[in-house]
């Protein structure tokens, strides 16, 4: 990479600002993926090693500038004290006075992470009042959040400009690990676009036309794709005012010479719910009061015939919904092909992709499981990432 890391500067006594994406999922206040705290250890600990004072920054959710009790880091800061073995202090604010206080009494190799930063209106609108608040805590800018390197916000782009900054270990290995996948792309290249943010990853479909030799569609996003093609979707997932947009995505595919593969049955629910009837029936046989909820097993096999013949494969986005068994297995018989086929690359992005993964046991199958799903998404579109256009160049 063309951006200085923190292996390129002087870390000894200083007190760096590290931006760490901590946003995981949480339960009941339990954290029930705690894959984004153990991938930021590296970083962190060299700073301690280095005889930083190492300053976290984190958001959590999407609190909409204000203070939301849940979304506090107060568990994280607890596992991380775990994870590191060493206390962890917390902050309850991201900047001002008391903060500052705090930061004032730590030692070398010292842990403080400050309150989420998304409590605060400035920080989503990349306020560079804000931006220099959280500035005003440190010597150096250290950003290791990849997963929201997408995002222009005080803590990921506007602290950049204020203070010496560079990058992370774990940023610099998504963007090395995923940047060279994509370069020179081993083909055939396959991209399997799922899950339920219709509007965040229709846009990206239209990129990856220009880069794949095969499109596969599943999840809820496949239904505007099937409303496209004429079919009816009964109660399934659909976005009326992106069909024609979909329509057109299919178009460019032919014109590119792009294997576009959509659902050819899916599974259908009665309701939503781990309760609901269902059946399986013909992407044509939608029943109108039916909301489809997998892909079926004639697609399953469909998808599983491509993945195997392709060489690398970026994935993001489940195939149904495969919190509730009964809608897993076209989630699972994606993740098996990917397992089975040892010569092919596999890169998993997107939260809800990864937990898939990991709940069925095949994470070690992949060859890497990204921490970003919206940022790995714009990278491999091709994409400049805020978070390190703003880093310090080498
Ligand atoms: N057919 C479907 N209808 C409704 N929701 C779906 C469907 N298929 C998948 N989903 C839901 O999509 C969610 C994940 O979507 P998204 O956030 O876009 O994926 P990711 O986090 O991997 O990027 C999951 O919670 C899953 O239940
Ligand atoms: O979880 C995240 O994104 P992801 O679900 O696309 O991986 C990042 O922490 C960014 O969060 P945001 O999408 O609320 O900006």
């Amino acid at each position: 990479m063309n951006k200085k890391s923190v292996k390129d500067i002087d870390l000894k006594g200083k007190r760096v600002f590290c931006r760490v994406d901590f946003n995981v999922p949480m339960q009941d206040g339990q954290i029930t993926d705690e894959t984004r705290i153990r991938a930021a250890l590296p970083t962190i600990q060299y700073l301690q090693e280095q005889g930083a004072k190492v300053i976290l920054a984190s958001h959590l959710g999407r609190p909409k500038g204000q203070v939301v009790e849940e979304l506090r880091l107060t568990s994280v800061a607890k596992r991380l004290s775990e994870l590191l073995g060493k206390d962890v202090k917390k902050a309850n604010e991201a900047y001002g006075d008391a903060v500052k206080a705090l930061i004032a009494e730590m030692n070398e190799g010292d842990v403080l992470l400050l309150e989420n930063v998304r409590f605060y209106p400035g920080e989503e609108k990349n306020d560079p009042e804000l931006a220099k608040a959280f500035a005003d805590l440190a010597d150096i800018y250290v950003n290791d959040a990849f997963g929201a390197a997408h995002r222009a916000h005080a803590s990921t782009e506007g602290i950049a400009h204020h203070l010496p900054a560079v990058s992370g270990f774990l940023m610099d290995k998504e963007l090395e690990v995923i940047g060279k996948a994509l370069s020179n792309p081993e083909r055939p290249f396959t991209a399997i676009i799922g899950g339920a943010k219709v509007k965040d990853k229709i846009g990206v479909i239209d990129n990856l036309l220009d880069k794949v030799d095969n499109l596969i569609i599943g999840g809820g996003l496949a239904y505007t794709f099937v409303k496209a093609q004429g079919h009816e979707v009964g109660n399934s997932l659909l976005e009326e005012d992106k069909i024609e947009l979909a329509k057109s995505f299919m178009e460019k595919a032919k014109e590119k010479g792009v294997n576009f593969y959509m659902p050819v049955d899916a599974v259908v629910a009665d309701k939503f719910g781990a309760d609901a009837n269902t059946k399986n029936v013909s992407i044509e046989d939608i029943p109108a009061d039916w909301e489809a909820l997998d892909i079926g097993p004639k697609t399953a096999e469909l998808y599983r015939d491509v993945i195997k013949k392709s060489k690398l494969v970026i994935w993001n986005g489940p195939m149904g919904v495969f919190e509730i068994d009964k809608f897993a297995n076209g989630t699972k018989a994606v993740a098996e092909s990917l397992a089975e086929s040892k010569d092919t690359y596999s890169i998993i992005g997107g939260g809800d992709s990864a937990a898939a993964v990991e709940k069925f046991n095949l994470a070690d199958q992949m060859s890497h499981i990204s921490t970003g799903g919206g940022a790995s998404l714009e990278f491999m579109e091709g994409k400049e990432l805020p978070g390190v256009v703003a880093l310090n160049d080498k």
